[in-house]
């Protein structure tokens, strides 16, 4: 049987319980896919990550990765959490503001940020920027010339260490669209540059090395990169940094055969190598930032769907098909990733099989998880998918015309609607008819 996350048990009924909520119930309320996050799970890892720093190494901030997961109901989680936050875009943005999220707690990411969207986070008081390469410094420096303030950066190095994940999510080797490369001197040149810039007050360096990681020994290594580059910075160029960002990236059991290091002994060998080498460089304590996203929300979500079709292919396979498929979770048939699952209403029953979970997408790729264990299934039967939190919604889309399902938020026995079921209506809000793009061709003549 799968293994329980969080707070699931089972009750008398023999259903799944989250949060208290028995997961049946929910979706004879909420209908079905459903996305249950559990409030608890989620709040005890954002205190994770601060304890582990607190007790070793209070010159830290943790900012969570909304890239993973972002909504007004969870940016206004993690500020309660004392988190700081890692925005990727204009909308990211605009959603953490429009939750009422710090702006001062705000950093921007992304490897092409637009003008605009620049213009708009400083205008925003959104003053924390990780500058990606020379295109962004140039661009900064010329919105810089029209407006009063001082933005703060971080210039994001390639550490050209290659982490253990699916190729994909790989972000610190060499061949990598992200950061300033260290090895043709592009990094150096980057600091220079900045440094020539009254407007911009350059505090230190980002590394992010990928998803889905497991061993601190490359954040041991990327941290090594990047105070080796301290080193040279203060050498060469006299500047002392302030702040080293490792980025995200711990990964999480999505299956029983993945065994992550816990949060605090991953904080504990990234603050006993940054102590080392800084020692060993000479160079004062920098600020550590992390930014998870999986590593808070993964393991706290679970997709509930409910069984339909059946395809039973004599002594080959047996295909159930799902309500949902690759519009609600995309990971499967882009990583070939791997869930556990269990029958929600039939916890305490064994096994008796085993069937392949289909999406009801028109796409042989659509299948959530091959060769599942189940007891005996029957349509309408509930599925719940375990580790969905991250990267499934904010990955979603409306393929095949599906809409995005609900949320919800669960803690002690009660749900909170945290993200409306989208409807038919809501699918083609942003279409036009015919007679209707008329008008605005009509407009630009
Ligand atoms: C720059 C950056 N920071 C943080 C993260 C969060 O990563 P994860 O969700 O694996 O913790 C990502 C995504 O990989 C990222 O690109
Ligand atoms: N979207 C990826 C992770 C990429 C993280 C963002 N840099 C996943 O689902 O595993």
């Amino acid at each position: 049987m799968a293994a329980f996350h969080g707070t699931m048990s089972v009750n008398e009924e023999g259903h799944l319980v989250i949060g208290g909520c028995d997961t049946v119930e929910l979706t004879k309320k909420f209908g079905t896919p459903l996305y249950v996050l559990d409030e608890q799970e989620i709040r005890k890892r954002c205190r994770a990550y601060k304890e582990a720093f607190k007790k070793r190494y209070p010159n830290a901030d943790v900012l969570y990765a909304s890239k993973a997961f972002i909504s007004l109901a969870m940016c206004q989680l993690v500020d309660q959490e004392g988190l700081g936050l890692d925005v990727v875009s204009g909308g990211e943005v605009y959603i953490a503001l429009q939750a009422g999220f710090p702006a001062d707690k705000i950093y921007v990411h992304g490897n092409n940020k637009s003008k605009d969207e620049l213009s708009i986070a400083i205008d925003a008081g959104v003053k924390k920027i990780v500058v990606d390469n020379f295109y962004e410094l140039d661009l900064l420096a010329e919105l810089l010339q029209h407006k009063e303030e001082q933005v703060e950066i971080l210039l994001r190095i390639t550490p050209e260490v290659e982490a253990s994940t699916h190729d994909y999510i790989q972000t610190g080797q060499q061949d990598s669209k992200f950061g300033f490369s260290l090895t043709d001197g592009g990094a150096l040149t980057a600091v220079k540059k900045a440094m020539q810039n009254q407007r911009i007050n350059l505090k230190g360096i980002h590394c992010h090395i990928g998803s889905q990681i497991f061993e601190p020994g490359s954040y041991q290594a990327t941290a090594e990169v990047a105070l080796m580059f301290f080193k040279q910075v203060k050498e060469e160029l006299g500047l002392v940094l302030d702040v080293l960002n490792l980025g995200g990236g711990l990964g999480i059991q999505y299956t029983a055969d993945q065994q992550p290091p816990d949060i605090d002994a991953f904080v504990e060998a990234i603050t006993n190598t940054v102590i080392s080498k800084a020692n060993e460089y000479k160079l004062p304590l920098p600020k550590i930032i992390l930014e998870p996203g999986r590593s808070i929300v993964g393991e706290a979500g679970t997709t509930l769907y409910t069984l339909g079709s059946c395809k039973e292919i004599p002594q080959i396979r047996t295909y159930v098909a799902v309500d949902g498929g690759m519009p609600n979770n995309p990971r499967p048939a882009l990583y070939d990733a791997e869930y556990e699952a269990m029958i929600a209403n039939k916890v305490n029953q064994e096994p008796t099989s085993q069937v392949t979970i289909a999406g009801k997408c028109c796409e042989s790729g659509d299948i959530l998880i091959w060769d599942l264990p189940v007891p005996d299934v029957e349509s309408g039967d509930i599925l719940a998918v375990f580790c969905t939190g991250a990267y499934t919604y904010s990955m979603s889309s409306n393929y095949n015309g599906l809409p995005r399902p609900a949320m919800v938020l669960v803690n002690s026995g009660n749900a909170k609607l945290i993200i409306q079921r989208e409807t038919y209506k809501d699918v083609i809000k942003n279409d036009l008819r015919l007679e209707e793009y008329q008008v605005f061709t009509e407009h630009w003549s």
